[in-house]
């Protein structure tokens, strides 16, 4: 049996092992590793500048695992659901306990990553910004980012998780459900392309984002709703709810510069009723032939075939590094360019700009997206929202469906990159879920620079 039909069959099984009871569902976890096991014999050695859409078999992969995410069971989530996959599978993996903040970022800092071929972080959305802020502080950034990353859902939020599963057009999964998904995708070492969004702060001070920028309500609800972390991904209805009681407004400007779409959704309407995209149907992949005693190899580069613009800055020590630049931003000083369109002063409830499709683990915010799409989703609601259509909109976004509110305070553009300046003096700004300092904070887009692992 070729390993493309054993990897159909196998994950048929899967499909149907997901709806059904857990224990069927674990033997079947067990049957289709070792499926993989047999059907997977792709030995193909790395070519500099090629992106594979599988990762080299067998592979060596760091697994970085925060026993404290969630509610604190990451531990006894991998050894139960997790481990014995990867051994079926014959997956070689070592793993990391992280100790305390930053411990991640120090490691991927520092590690040797050619003894690595892909880095999974077994957590929530946190400890995998850590791992890409910390590829991206590396002097060889450049190659350090197209390591393949995986994720295994650890925490309460799981976004990445629930987007590269949507992705895989798989139906919707949550808890063991998802984080069996996830390591099916591991065991499988398909690789797609995913853009990343570089995010400047008001101390000039640079940041990695995969996954979105919150200012007002949606920050509000992430950081308040900490607290209820060991209830899991229910602590962001109960952090909704304590919000609403407490609904505030607040001042700022916003700008943006629109993607340039000739045949994509018109503006400010829902793509939800469009198919969700598979990731690597995204890709466009062949097969190339290798040597007489190789398996072929699928190449796949990025729908976005942006080549990396890069400028070089001296530094106090008289060395030159290299930077990726962002050529579409202006300094936060400057106004920002002409061609943008800028809000007029506003009073909103919220801002966010979004480039997964899960805001969390059921929480779809953007239906359509894809993870190298090239856009930020950005969305906003303006005051004069009532309570009960906030929760509304909040209730729908559980299915997509928000955009098909009709509520005229929501409003949907798909941009390249934006600028948002705070008038009101207090506030919460959040960067992948995380607080970073409040003030004027823009960002772009850069298509396909990492690498995913995808379904
Ligand atoms: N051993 C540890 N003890 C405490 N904090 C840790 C430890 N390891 C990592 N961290 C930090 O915990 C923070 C939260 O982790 P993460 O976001 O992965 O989990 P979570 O907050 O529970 O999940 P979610 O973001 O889905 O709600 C990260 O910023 C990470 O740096």
């Amino acid at each position: 049996m070729s390993a493309g039909v054993a990897r159909q069959r196998v994950e048929q099984c899967f499909r149907v092992a997901l709806v059904q009871d857990p224990i069927a569902n674990l033997q079947e976890a067990e049957r289709w590793a070792r499926a993989i096991r047999d059907a997977s014999a792709l030995q193909a050695p790395r070519r500099v500048g090629v992106m594979y859409a599988e990762v080299r078999r067998p592979c060596r992969v760091m697994i970085l695992v925060n026993p404290n995410s969630g509610r604190c069971q990451t531990m006894q989530l991998f050894t139960g659901h997790v481990q014995g996959m990867l051994t079926e599978a014959s997956v070689p993996y070592t793993l990391v306990i992280t100790e305390a903040k930053n411990h991640a970022r120090d490691v991927v800092k520092k590690a040797d990553l050619t003894q690595w071929d892909a880095l999974v972080i077994m957590s929530g959305d946190g400890l995998l910004f850590e791992v890409i802020n910390g590829l991206m502080e590396r002097e060889d950034w450049e190659q350090a980012i197209q390591t393949p990353i995986g994720i295994l859902p650890g925490g309460s939020g799981n976004a990445l998780a629930a987007s590269v599963h949507h992705y895989s057009q798989a139906p919707p999964a949550w808890n063991e459900e998802l984080l069996l998904s996830c390591g099916f995708m591991l065991c499988k070492g398909l690789v797609g392309a995913m853009d990343l969004v570089s995010v400047h702060l008001p101390s000039r001070k640079r940041l990695f984002s995969f996954l979105s920028i919150a200012w007002g309500f949606v920050a509000d609800v992430d950081i308040e709703s900490e607290k209820y972390r060991h209830v899991g991904g229910i602590r962001f209805l109960m952090g909704t709810l304590v919000r609403l009681a407490t609904l505030r407004v607040y001042q700022g400007r916003l700008a943006f510069l629109p993607v340039d779409e000739t045949s994509n959704v018109p503006k400010g309407k829902s793509n939800s009723t469009s198919p969700p995209p598979s990731m690597c149907s995204s890709l466009p992949c062949r097969h190339i032939p290798s040597s007489p005693n190789q398996n072929s190899v699928l190449r796949c580069s990025s729908r976005n075939q942006n080549t990396i613009s890069k400028s070089t800055e001296t530094q106090s020590d008289g060395q030159t590094k290299v930077l990726l630049s962002d050529s579409l931003l202006p300094s936060l000083d400057q106004p920002v360019p002409e061609s943008w369109t800028v809000v007029k002063d506003e009073d909103f409830v919220l801002v966010l700009a979004i480039y997964q499709s899960h805001l969390a683990e059921d929480l779809l915010a953007v239906p359509g997206a894809m993870v190298d799409d090239g856009a930020i989703h950005l969305f906003y609601v303006t005051a004069g929202i009532s309570r009960p259509a906030l929760l509304r909109l909040f209730l729908a976004m559980e299915k997509g469906a928000h955009l098909d509110c009709g509520c005229p305070y929501l409003v949907y553009e798909k941009v390249k990159a934006f600028r948002l300046e705070p008038l009101s003096p207090q506030g919460v700004i959040t960067v992948d879920g995380e607080t970073v300092e409040y003030g004027p904070v823009q960002a772009q887009v850069h298509p396909g620079i990492a690498r995913l692992i995808c379904g």
